[in-house]
């Protein structure tokens, strides 16, 4: 559903992507691994199209969609919910949502909406708060619930553990799992948190100076080499 071809990108001078492949199928979840700084924010903002690409492909389900705008590539069917989760704080829980179903009929988003709300009971139970009123960890579940109502082919999380409750990483992880259970969806894990994503992911790629160094399958991830390129 997803494959990405020789991306390349550049900030001014600094060669911050270097041919970078990988390929990512439906019920699937590719959890994408590296130390700080190595390019993988940079490379989820490429494929959502907030960043254009220098060189290279992305494909989703077949469609080059390297030179789509990030609306259009959320119309397609790709949510991403970046690092910092980015919503908005001075609007309701309720409101936040809304803007997540902006693309979707009445009945369609009903229907979202209670499954989302079974996904996430807190959301239920804050609708009226503000969103800045919440903590970080019911911040990151609004994110991701407000992603999963534009029903995604394609989920792209971008470490959504950092500075988060233990009790918090452990619901997030019970979604992940549900969603990639029900096989309709593809989910790129960014993460830095090296046990959460090994729990949840098929398959792996590390980055180390916007390259791919090392990729495989889940069994394959705790190896001495994967984790040689993650240490500190
Ligand atoms: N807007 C920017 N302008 C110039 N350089 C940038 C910009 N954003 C990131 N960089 C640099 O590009 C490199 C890759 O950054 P990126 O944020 O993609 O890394 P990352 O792997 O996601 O790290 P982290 O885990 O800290 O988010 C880093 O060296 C970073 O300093």
């Amino acid at each position: 559903m997803l494959n990405v071809e020789q991306l390349n990108q550049y900030y001014g001078a600094a060669h911050t992507l270097r041919g970078v492949s990988l390929s990512l199928n439906k019920g699937e979840c590719l959890a994408l691994l590296g130390r700080n700084g190595v390019g993988k924010t940079t490379l989820l903002k490429c494929l959502m199209g907030v960043l254009p690409v220098a060189k290279g492909h992305v494909q989703l389900d077949g469609k080059d969609i390297t030179k789509l705008k990030p609306h259009e590539r959320a119309s397609l069917g790709i949510a991403y919910v970046p690092q910092g989760r980015e919503i908005f704080a001075r609007l309701t829980v309720e409101e936040n949502l809304m803007m997540g179903m902006a693309v979707k009929s009445g009945r369609q988003a009903s229907k979202i909406k209670g499954e989302v709300f079974e996904l996430f009971p807190v959301l239920k139970e804050m609708l009226h708060r503000r969103g800045g009123d919440l903590s970080g960890g019911q911040q990151q579940q609004l994110a991701i619930a407000r992603a999963l109502l534009a029903d995604p082919k394609l989920i792209i999380l971008d470490e959504p553990t950092e500075g988060i409750q233990p009790s918090i990483i452990k619901d997030i992880g019970k979604v992940i799992r549900l969603l990639r259970q029900r096989g309709d969806m593809a989910i790129l894990l960014c993460e830095q948190y090296f046990d959460f994503a090994h729990e949840l992911a098929d398959r792996f790629v590390v980055l180390s100076r916007g390259e791919v160094v090392a990729s495989g399958t889940q069994d394959k991830m705790n190896s001495e080499d994967v984790k040689r390129h993650l240490a500190v």
